[in-house]
């Protein structure tokens, strides 16, 4: 690609031409991408500091293929420039700027990075630091990162708006928050999207999943082991994610399987903003802010005695409902094609489109998996797909889950489902329909995948927490 090519891209006239060629001769490496995140421009001393061949191609690659922390197709994404951000490219530490490219009509087409390295002198001590805090978390494996940012949740309804709105001024304030939705709606991007808008951005963001631990292993990994206290790998003891989170954000996935003992723990971190490392007898002073989430009906949980209320009524001081996908009719289109931008661009499969039928299908199914499970169908469909277009069938339309959803939305929604005038289903014949169907084809996915839970989990669309909850259900009932 010349950089005559590469001006067509952006547009023909000539002051735009000098101003690149400009800016390109005053730093020591520039790369442009276009709206698919494909490399369309290389400068000589970018492919020089990659090390790249002579021979080597890049034009036509994703930008993720050369540099796989890339924030570029950020930049495509959002339209917003970043300035001054610090990455290390072979060996050498450098200041990168990005910055989003438009065309006459304002649209993003592409972006623009620009390296320094050079006379970088005065950074060298940050460069050190910087480098030698990572090498240290990287060794220890502490380094946690939040990768969204609120603009990343796609949807423009009114319930998507509004939680947005609530999430940026949830932000601001340094309360608890708990996230209330059902699984895949979203819980954890939000929690990260809130913690990146956060005066915190620049400390850790911490996760943890209550239902995906077993007590004993959750206790020490939230709070921490005292050095001695233990024999084995937890000998030299063991920092917790509460402390790993000082200064940042703790996120309490699925906050409902807590067990008693440890929210009674829990609760004196959120009072006395302190903690207690397991075998230890010293208090430690933390400043967390923790996002708590849940798919469950906590107040429910409180009142048959299974979940604190001195702990709910700490955590339940500003809640956050993520809306279910079904009542976003509005969104499905735009998320479906996000996501599959997103997944052509991650597994280089064709760009396949929708065909009128398969959206008719996306916009009428129940979504009990929610975003979670129509990004799985659609990843599924890329691959299923025959044609250039991805049809109903190609989204698993006859799936024995999908039929089964298919009830349930005509218990959800009425309307939309119109049920013969014969017919009269109880309500907790269905329930009980429902629940015998899924705990077959929770059985049979775990069969088929001999016994591996979280691909069990995968392949019907769910969290592996939520395959965790329904199928101890179905065991014990
Ligand atoms: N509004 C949205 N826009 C774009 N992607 C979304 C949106 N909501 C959810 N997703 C995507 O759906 C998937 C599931 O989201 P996430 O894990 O945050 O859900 P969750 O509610 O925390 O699920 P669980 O309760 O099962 O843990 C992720 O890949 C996430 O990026």
């Amino acid at each position: 690609m010349t950089p005559e090519n590469l001006m067509h891209l952006l547009s023909n006239d000539q002051a735009s031409h000098i101003l690149l060629e400009q800016l390109t001769n005053a730093c020591q490496g520039s790369l442009v991408i276009d709206r698919e995140c494909r490399i369309v421009w290389i400068s000589e001393a970018y492919r020089k500091l990659l090390a790249l061949s002579e021979t080597f191609d890049a034009t036509g690659l994703p930008v993720e293929r050369l540099l796989p922390t890339s924030q570029m197709p950020r930049v495509v994404q959002t339209g917003k420039p970043m300035f001054v951000d610090l990455m290390e490219i072979n060996n050498h530490w450098c200041v990168v700027n990005r910055l989003p490219l438009r065309n006459e009509a304002g649209d993003v087409v592409g972006a623009l990075g620009l390296i320094f390295h050079n006379d970088l002198d005065e950074l060298q001590p940050l460069f050190d630091k910087f480098a030698r805090l990572r090498r240290r978390f990287e060794q220890e494996n502490l380094l946690r990162t939040s990768r969204y940012q609120l603009d990343d949740i796609i949807g423009q309804s009114p319930q998507i708006t509004q939680m947005k709105r609530q999430a940026q001024r949830a932000a601001q304030l340094d309360t608890t928050l708990l996230l209330l939705g059902e699984t895949g709606t979203g819980k954890e991007l939000l929690a990260q999207g809130i913690h990146q808008a956060s005066p915190r951005s620049n400390a850790p963001f911490v996760g943890i999943n209550m239902a995906a631990l077993p007590e004993p292993l959750a206790e020490a990994e939230l709070f921490g082991t005292a050095a001695g206290a233990y024999t084995g790998a937890d000998r030299k003891g063991r920092i917790g994610k509460i402390q790993l989170a000082d200064g940042g954000t703790l996120f309490l996935d699925e906050i409902a399987e807590m067990p008693l003992a440890m929210q009674a723990k829990l609760l004196r971190v959120l009072q006395e903003r302190e903690v207690e490392a397991l075998g230890s007898n010293r208090l430690i002073s933390v400043d967390v802010r923790i996002i708590a989430a849940t798919s469950k009906n906590l107040a429910d949980l409180v009142e048959r005695g299974l979940f604190r209320a001195d702990l709910y009524y700490r955590l339940h001081v500003l809640p956050i409902h993520l809306p279910p996908l079904r009542a976003r009719q509005g969104d499905i289109a735009l998320l479906a094609e996000h996501l599959l931008q997103t997944i052509q661009r991650q597994t280089h499969l064709p760009a396949l489109k929708l065909s009128g039928a398969a959206l008719d299908w996306l916009n009428a199914y129940h979504w009990p998996g929610n975003v979670r499970e129509l990004r799985n169908r659609l990843e599924r469909a890329c691959v299923m797909a025959e044609g250039e277009q991805i049809g109903p069938m190609d989204l698993g339309s006859e799936d024995p889950i999908s039929t089964l959803n298919k009830l349930s939305l005509a218990s959800a929604q009425p309307d939309k489902a119109p049920v013969s005038k014969t017919e009269t289903v109880s309500a907790s014949d269905l329930k009980t329909l429902r629940q015998r169907h899924e705990c077959q084809l929770l059985e049979e996915a775990l069969h088929q995948h001999q016994g591996n839970r979280t691909a069990a989990a995968k392949s019907l669309g769910i969290s592996r927490a939520t395959f965790y909850n329904r199928i101890r259900r179905c065991r014990t009932d």
